[in-house]
Formats: C-alpha cells, sequence, structure tokens
C-alpha cells in the first residue's frame, strides 16, 4: 500500500523495459493493480501500479504526481502475473502487453433508459397518438427505441403524449452487458464415450486447480458437446468460462449451438465487436457479471473475476499465433493463465499439434478420445485422384473423376464442397508473348488476380491496380495469361461443368464483412447451397449437414514449402475439411487431387491410420531435434535498405555469445525477400528443449550493435510462419 508522499513504480503502456516513479498525490491511497493517469513528457497516460521493481530512493524530489486513480477495477494479481509471463516469453515490453490487458476500459457514460407506461388517455387524439396508445395497451413499460420501431411514429409524438400527461417515463435499469447462460435448458443425453469425457471435464473443473487435457476426438464425434458439459459445470459452481476459437469459427452457427444448449449465446469478443459493448463487456468480465466469453485470441487478456475453465477449441489452428504485435501462441499463452488462476484449460481437436500429442503421450497434459462419430456415422471415405495419370485437360482444374462424383452428389439431391486454399481467381498473370510477370513493386510477390474485383492485388501488402489491357513490357495486346487456379477459378470451371448447381464462393475477401460472410454460411448449412468452393475458412468447425461429398483440388499445395511443420498443417488442414462430409444422415466421402498420392499425408488420410502418421511425424521431429524436441526462435531484421539489414544481420551474428547446446543459422535473405518496401533478413536459431533461448537472445540483443534508423529487429519465439 502506498500513501500519499510515497513512490509509487508504474508500468506504462511504452515500448520499454522499466516502469517509472511517480509520487502518489495527497487524498489517495494506492495499491498494485490500480489504474492511474499520469503525464509522460506532454502527454497524458494510462498506466498501472506496478509490484516488485526497485524503488527510486523517494528523496528524489523532482518526481511527478499521479494525477488521479481511474474508477477502474484493479488489475488483478493473476493479470499482473499472465502479463509479466507473455512479456517474458515473447521478449516485449512488458507496458506494450498491459495494453492488451487494459484494451477497451473507458466506459461510455451509460444512457439512461427510457420506458414508457400508459396512464390516460390525452385530450386531443391523432392517428399517430391513438397507435402509440394502442401499443401501450397492454399495461406494460415499452422502450422508447422499441415503440418508435413498432409504431413508426417520431419522438416527438411520444414527449407530447408525455407533456400531455398521458403516458408516463420510466427508467429501466441498465441492459446488461450479457445474459446468463440458462443451464438446465438442454442438457444433450450423450452417449457413453462423450458422458465418460464430460465427467472427467467436470471433475477437472471441480478440483479447482489447474491441469491441461488434450481433448482429441475425431471430427463429428460431439467434442463440443462434451465441453458444453464443463463449461456448465463452471457456471454451476459460480465462475467463469472462456471458449477461445479460432476468429474465423465465431460463427452463428457456433453461437446458436451454444444458444441451443444454454437458452442464450455466449458474450462474443473478437475485433468485430463495437467498441461500446467492448467496454460494456469488458465491465461485466471484471464484475464476474458475464459468465461465459466466446473469443479469439485477444480474449485471453479479459478481467474474469473468477476464472474457472479455459477451453481452446481447434487447438492446432496457426490462427491462434499472433504474428504481428507481440508474437505469442495464445494456445500457449491459455495453458499459461490457466495455470496462474489454479483452473483447468482443455485443448480440443481432430487433429491435434505435434505439441499437445507429445505433451499428452508423455503424460504431461491428460489425453481423452473419442473414436467415433456421434450416432453412429461413419467418417469419409478417402481416396486419390493421382493426376499424373487421371488428372484433367490442359488449363483446367478438376479431374473427370471429381467431375463425376460431384455430378452424382448433385443429382442426388446432396451438397458437394470443393476445397482451394488459394484466394483470388490466378496466383501469376504472365504475358504469353514476351514472358513479363506482374510483380508487386513492394514485395517479392506475384500479384494475384482477382476477377471480380477485376484487379491484381498484392497478398502480402495489399496492393491493387486494375488488370491492363497491353502487358506493359511488350505492349502485347489481349496476350496476358492466367497461370494456376484461385477459387475464383475454380467457380468459372465449375459454372461450365454444373451451369445449374446454386453455387456459393467463401474466401475472406469475396464478402466484405464478416457478418455477411456468416449469413453465406448459414445458407450453407441449410443447404440452400448445393456446390461449395471455398479456402480454408470453410474447414473450421463447421457443421454442413448435407454435405456428402468433399473434393480437395489441390491436395499437395502446402508440402512443398520447406516449412518444418508442413506435413502436420497439411494433415491437419485436410483431415478437418475432410471432416466435413458425412456429417448428417447420409455417408460422406473425399476425393484428394494430388500429384504424389504415395505422400505419408495423403496415405496417412485414405488409411485412415491416424496414429501412423502421428508416430511418423514425432519421431521425424525427435530425430531432428524439432519442435518440440528442440526450441526454435527466428529473428528478423529488416530495413528499407538491403545493404543496412544484411550488414546489421551480419554484425549480429558475429557478436552472438557462444554456446556449443545452441545453432545459428543464418543470415539468409527471407523467403519474402521483401514486403512493402522492407528487405527482411532471417536468423534462425535452434536449440535442445531445455535451453533458456529467451535469456540468451535477451542478453545476446543487449550486448550487439543497437538499430537505428527505420531498422528493425523481430523476435519471433517458436516461429510458426516462415515467410
Ligand atoms: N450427444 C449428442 N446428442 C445429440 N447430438 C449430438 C451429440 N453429440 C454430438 N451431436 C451432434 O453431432 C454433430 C457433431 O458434433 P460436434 O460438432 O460437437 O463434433 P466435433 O467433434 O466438435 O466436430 P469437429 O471436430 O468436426 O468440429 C453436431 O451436429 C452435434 O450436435
Ligand atoms: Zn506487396
Amino acid at each position: 500500500m502506498a500513501n500519499p508522499g510515497d513512490v509509487v513504480e508504474i508500468l506504462l503502456p511504452v515500448a520499454l523495459e522499466r516502469t517509472y516513479s511517480y509520487r502518489v498525490p495527497f487524498g489517495i491511497v494506492l495499491m498494485p493493480g490500480d489504474v492511474v493517469r499520469v503525464t509522460l513528457g506532454p502527454r497524458e497516460v494510462v498506466g498501472v501500479v506496478w509490484d516488485g521493481d526497485g524503488v527510486l530512493p523517494a528523496s528524489s524530489n523532482r518526481l511527478k504526481y499521479v494525477e488521479e486513480r481511474l474508477a477502474l477495477p484493479p488489475v488483478s494479481d493473476h493479470m499482473r502475473r499472465f502479463i509479466e509471463w507473455v512479456a517474458n516469453w515473447t521478449l516485449t515490453p512488458r507496458g506494450m502487453i498491459m495494453r492488451m490487458a487494459l484494451r477497451a476500459p473507458e466506459l461510455p457514460p451509460e444512457k439512461p433508459r427510457l420506458g414508457y407506461r400508459y396512464k390516460h388517455e390525452p385530450e386531443r387524439i391523432t392517428p399517430a397518438r391513438r397507435r402509440v396508445l394502442a401499443h401501450l395497451a397492454d399495461g406494460f413499460v415499452h422502450e422508447k427505441r422499441a415503440l418508435i420501431e413498432a409504431t413508426g411514429v417520431s419522438p416527438g409524438v411520444i414527449d407530447g403524449l408525455v407533456d400531455a400527461g398521458a403516458v408516463e417515463p420510466v427508467a429501466l435499469p441498465p441492459e446488461p452487458p450479457a445474459l446468463m447462460p440458462d443451464l438446465d435448458f438442454s442438457a444433450a443425453s450423450l452417449n457413453e464415450a462423450q458422458a465418460l469425457a464430460a465427467t472427467s471435464l467436470q471433475q477437472a473443473v471441480s478440483a479447482r486447480r489447474f491441469s491441461a487435457t488434450l481433448l482429441e476426438g475425431v471430427t463429428g464425434s460431439g467434442k463440443t458437446e462434451v465441453y458444453f458439459e464443463a463449461v456448465a459445470e463452471a457456471v454451476r459452481q459460480g465462475g467463469q468460462a472462456l471458449i477461445m476459437l479460432p476468429e474465423i469459427a465465431l460463427t452463428n452457427q457456433f453461437l446458436d449451438r451454444f444458444a441451443q444448449r444454454f437458452g442464450v449465446r455466449p458474450a462474443e469478443w473478437h475485433s468485430g465487436v463495437n467498441p461500446g459493448k467492448r467496454a460494456r463487456l469488458w465491465h461485466g468480465i471484471a464484475k464476474g457479471e458475464v459468465a461465459v466469453v466466446a473469443g479469439a485470441r485477444s480474449a485471453l487478456f479479459l478481467p474474469f473475476a473468477d476464472l474457472r475453465l479455459i477451453i481452446v477449441d481447434e487447438e492446432h489452428d496457426s490462427a491462434y499465433k499472433q504474428e504481428d504485435g507481440p508474437r505469442y501462441n495464445a494456445r500457449d499463452m491459455a495453458v499459461v493463465r490457466a495455470r496462474l488462476v489454479d483452473a483447468p484449460a482443455v485443448l480440443a481437436s481432430a487433429t491435434p499439434s505435434i505439441e499437445s500429442r507429445v505433451n499428452a503421450d508423455r503424460g504431461r497434459y491428460g489425453h481423452i478420445t473419442l473414436p467415433e462419430r456421434f450416432g453412429g456415422r461413419a467418417l469419409p471415405a478417402i481416396s486419390a485422384i493421382d493426376m499424373r495419370t487421371g488428372g484433367p485437360e490442359r488449363g483446367k482444374f478438376i479431374a473427370p473423376g471429381l467431375a463425376t462424383a460431384v455430378r452424382q452428389a448433385l443429382e442426388a439431391g446432396e451438397q458437394a464442397l470443393l476445397f482451394l486454399n488459394r484466394r483470388g481467381y490466378a496466383p501469376l498473370t504472365l504475358c504469353r508473348k514476351c514472358g513479363h510477370r506482374f510483380q508487386c513493386p513492394n514485395c517479392t510477390a506475384w500479384l494475384v488476380e482477382h476477377r471480380f474485383r477485376k484487379s491484381l492485388v498484392c497478398h502480402h501488402c495489399g496492393h491493387t491496380a486494375p488488370v491492363p489491357r497491353h502487358c506493359p513490357s511488350c505492349e502485347g495486346e489481349d496476350t496476358l495469361t492466367p497461370c494456376g487456379p484461385g477459387v475464383e477459378r475454380i467457380a468459372e470451371e465449375v459454372a461450365g461443368l454444373f451451369p445449374d448447381a446454386h453455387t456459393v464462393i467463401l474466401s475472406s475477401d469475396i464478402h466484405g464483412s464478416a457478418e455477411r460472410l456468416k449469413q453465406e454460411l448459414d445458407t450453407v448449412a441449410k443447404g440452400e447451397a448445393n456446390l461449395v468452393i471455398g479456402t480454408q475458412l470453410v474447414a473450421k468447425g463447421h457443421n454442413f449437414p448435407h454435405l456428402t461429398l468433399v473434393g480437395v483440388v489441390d491436395a499437395d499445395l502446402g508440402l512443398g514449402t520447406g516449412d518444418p511443420r508442413a506435413a502436420e498443417r497439411t494433415f491437419q488442414l485436410l483431415g478437418q475439411v475432410t471432416g466435413r462430409a458425412g456429417r448428417g444422415d447420409r455417408p460422406g466421402r473425399a476425393l484428394l487431387q494430388s500429384y504424389d498420392p504415395g505422400h505419408p499425408v495423403m496415405q496417412a488420410l485414405m488409411s485412415g491410420d491416424k496414429e501412423s502418421f502421428y508416430t511418423r511425424e514425432i519421431a521425424i521431429r525427435a530425430k531432428a531435434g524439432l519442435p518440440p524436441y528442440g526450441r526454435m526462435a527466428a529473428l528478423t531484421i529488416s530495413d528499407e535498405d538491403r545493404g543496412k539489414a544484411e550488414s546489421f544481420a551480419r554484425a549480429l551474428v558475429k557478436v552472438a555469445p557462444f554456446d556449443a547446446a545452441l545453432r545459428v543459422l543464418g543470415p539468409a535473405e527471407a523467403p519474402i525477400a521483401v514486403i512493402r518496401g522492407r528487405h527482411r533478413m532471417r536468423l534462425i536459431l535452434q536449440a535442445p528443449r531445455e535451453f533458456a533461448l529467451q535469456d540468451y537472445i535477451r542478453a545476446w540483443l543487449a550486448a550487439g550493435p543497437k538499430a537505428n534508423g527505420q531498422l528493425t529487429v523481430e523476435v519471433d519465439i517458436d516461429p510458426m510462419s516462415f515467410a
């Protein structure tokens, strides 16, 4: 506790490691975690009273005073430790992490909600007044907005009725930020395996201590139903639960399923929630009034008053890794947060990450499996179309075998999905006459043609240019040719093959808004569209009951990338997308178009022998010392001037402290050598599992050359993307 005149340490939202000393003014007492406003140079900033730092001697009498303590819930002890943990892990200044935890605290002044009640007939009556009075005739209090909507009158009409004393205004209590789930609304009757799994998770919640459990169940086995019961347990005990989802999976479908179980939707937390709503939720969560939050990565930093369970659904999803700002993996940080609050974490997936599988195999995580689909439904039968022998004619991308299967599905009144993880029309455009290729002026990347938008787009910096009529290099007319397919080109081919199908394309760039995309997903779920063409966003967690056929247009797409997780990712993505088939009454099947159907990933998918895939992949990782058997970090040094970036990277490598256990690879140009005009040099660090990688990097960077000008050094611990 700090009294007036005392010196306190304040953590400020700036990119510096240290805290700042201020003096406590008269009239207030400060505790660690209190949120305060202070001046920093010419600025006013919001900071948090921090503990544990060396306090400056009270004699330094030039210290400024804290301006005021804000009327916000203090940042809890848990949250402060979590902030320290994430900062330390990602090598990010603590203040920048703290900022994420204080993201939406400014509560807009609560607008008084007014309602109206009928009192007596006015002396003067008009048709508009009559409509209002008729609506109020039920004797209940009606909210102004709802009343206006229902009657179509202007607000003045209501005000007039109030002035005439005919209608009485009533103050309504503020709307709650989220409705309380009804635990007994409609519990699913679980099958035996599900019930066992649910009981075990409920016990973990009741134990009130940290545990981590991998909930591994095949697609359609009912993982969601099972973890809902654990959520119910946390709420039954008066606590809160957080369900984390890859952002795109926060669909109406998920929210509706929650509502089917609990009567209301959960509170949603992601970038699309409007600021007013966010602020009210944030405060409701801090007060413990919001019981269940379904959220994306950033939900980890919410100020839960009494968090008793964290679910990470689709835990293997690389969308959990934040790739800019502090580079953290929300799945891993969820486990950390659970440990700090002594609560269980449940990681759910049909195709777990190798990391989580190894943790489960070693007994560090609990392991619950659901080996079968719910309701006796079979997993889809998966087979390959060998593109070397059974491929389509030149310039086409759908093999005759796949076209036939689609036709059969459509004729049977079923739904088919063609999956290609590539947005746009064509990934490369070139001139047939002179060979000119369209490249982004800011990046080492080809421009992707987007035919719907009639433009060439860079997927790295967003650069957009109209598709020209002439080749800019040789002036040739109509010589430009698209190379390779994106989903739009598949849609074009499909339109020729199946002109009568009701086709939708699901791709993140087409729908404009998340709301529109949610609507499109709903039309698919309802079976209104019978032919779906989609990128990876259709793969994640959706339940399309009418879907019986999945065709993977290019199953080899993710394999040749040199990324140590290429095989794992491909296995997960294809396992996920093929798992959309046959979830309803009719059995499903999937066809993989591949030039290498003998590849272990294709073989594992076709045989359904998931275990042999994991065994093999884990052995490869162990042998090569790759994660999770070894640790990795990537340093990206970038500058507008290539020479500067390169000489800085070389200078850095020269001063790397020697350690026999550590390997420093590079510097080498990053695979995408230039992004947004910045040249990127890459260093990769490989170390044994127990190596204190963060400490090493911290010491190294502190001793190394100082970044100046606009040169930046980005550190990525456990990198997921090597682009
Ligand atoms: N006990 C149950 N009673 C009724 N319906 C169930 C039950 N268990 C699962 N289902 C239904 O089976 C379907 C698949 O369940 P769910 O989506 O929970 O599976 P999942 O394992 O999460 O799948 P995925 O990994 O593919 O996302 C859903 O429509 C769900 O409502
Ligand atoms: Zn670009």
